[in-house]
């Protein structure tokens, strides 16, 4: 059986991978875009000749950015659709924001028509959705999910409860997905599937205890 953990301890394992052995953040979101740009490769089923990122404001859109430098540098067509106030981005999310403007990677906005790309990568939520999804994020998914292009999801399709599978308000259906260290119990429920797609597993370097209590 696939090993799988909670949301909580997924951050409980990024927090002391990152606190207390001392790995940087930003260290493990270039390992984690590094990896998710990898599996889109892999992933033959996507056509990656003109891509849009769909970012939030958080490490999840983060990681999406590296996957936008990633595919820009490799001579891939990529644009970036970023949801939410990005005055109020983590701080690793403003970086590499940074990073995406030295590349002039192109930016859309909130009136963008999905159906004119090839692949969606979904970096709105990870492990940080706390609460049902509504306004701009929720118009984003249901327009991602009723356009044409596969959707490539980081971590967690968003809007899916990571712990119980369950739709919270809406969520993205992800023809695959990249999860961090370990898929999350509720991606591995039956009903998770048609929003999961195919999940990839990306080993970051996440701390890997054995026992959840002492890690
Ligand atoms: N720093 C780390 O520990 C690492 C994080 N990683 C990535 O970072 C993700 C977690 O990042 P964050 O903790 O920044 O959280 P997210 O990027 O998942 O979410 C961003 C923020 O959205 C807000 N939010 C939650 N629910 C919402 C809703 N329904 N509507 C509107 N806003 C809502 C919350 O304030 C949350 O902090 C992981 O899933 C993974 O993709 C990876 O880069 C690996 C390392
Ligand atoms: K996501």
């Amino acid at each position: 059986m696939t090993q799988s953990i909670t949301v909580e301890q997924s951050r409980e394992l990024d927090d002391k991978t990152i606190n207390k052995i001392g790995i940087p953040s930003m260290v493990l979101m270039e390992r984690a875009g590094l990896k998710i740009y990898q599996d889109m490769l892999d992933n033959k089923e996507l056509n990656l000749d003109n891509v849009l990122i769909l970012a939030g404001t958080g490490n999840n859109g983060g990681d999406g950015l590296v996957v936008a430098r990633l595919l820009e540098t490799h001579g891939y067509k990529v644009s970036i659709l970023t949801v939410g106030n990005p005055d109020h981005a983590s701080e690793d999310h403003k970086k590499q924001a940074r990073i995406c403007d030295y590349y002039q990677i192109p930016k859309v906005f909130m009136n963008a028509n999905f159906d004119k790309y090839t692949t969606l990568v979904d970096a709105l939520f990870g492990s940080g959705l706390s609460r049902n999804v509504g306004g701009d994020f929720a118009t984003v998914i249901d327009n991602a999910n009723g356009s044409a292009p596969k959707i490539h999801a980081i971590d967690i399709p968003s809007g899916l409860n990571g712990d119980t599978g369950e739709v919270m308000g809406t969520a993205i259906k992800a023809a695959s997905t990249s999860t961090i260290a370990y898929p999350k119990v509720g991606m591995l429920k039956d009903e998770a599937k048609p929003y999961t797609g195919k999940i990839y597993v990306d080993d970051i370097g996440i701390y890997r205890g054995n026992t959840f209590e002492n890690a």
